[in-house]
């Protein structure tokens, strides 16, 4: 699976981690930055970046990584297309895909041991969405509100 992966400086170590464990899972995995540690740097940027290859690559997924994990779900959320839950165990990783078909999930590093962290993503990924009516009705209604926006 082609995955994007971005955080900010809480983050940074969590998303070395976690690339190298996905790389070693047979994922194509791509690292959107932060290239090196900064610690004044700002996330919305990289999660952004990191919305922005999701929707460019259908089918692909993306992670994105801070202290919470809360504005890097606010900041990929800005990209049309992105559905970014933050993900903070196994079943809210689990029901974002099933009910939810988010295409990027949030992480809050300072949340969780950095094993707990990717077993959370790794439950991410491996999970299907249902396709349910009532799902897909809804996740419907989010994309009418996404393209009325456009065009305002
Ligand atoms: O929602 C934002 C994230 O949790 C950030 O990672 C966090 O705000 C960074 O905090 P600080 O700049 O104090 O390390």
């Amino acid at each position: 699976m082609k995955i994007f992966v971005a955080s900010d400086h809480a983050g940074f170590d969590l998303k070395a981690q976690l690339c190298a464990h996905l790389s070693a899972h047979g994922h194509d995995v791509t690292d959107v930055g932060p290239a090196s540690y900064d610690p004044e740097d700002d996330y919305p940027a990289f999660c952004i970046a990191c919305g922005e290859q999701v929707v460019a690559h259908p089918g692909s997924l993306g992670v994105v990584i801070g202290g919470s994990g809360n504005g890097e779900q606010i900041a990929a959320n800005l990209v049309d297309g992105v559905r970014c839950a933050l993900a903070w165990n196994l079943v809210t990783a689990r029901l974002a895909r099933q009910h939810n078909d988010a295409n990027v999930v949030s992480i809050g590093a300072r949340m969780h041991t950095e094993d707990e962290a990717v077993a959370i993503v790794d439950a991410f990924l491996a999970e299907a969405f249902s396709g349910e009516e009532r799902h897909s009705r809804r996740i419907a209604q989010l994309a009418d509100y996404e393209a009325q926006r456009q065009t305002r």
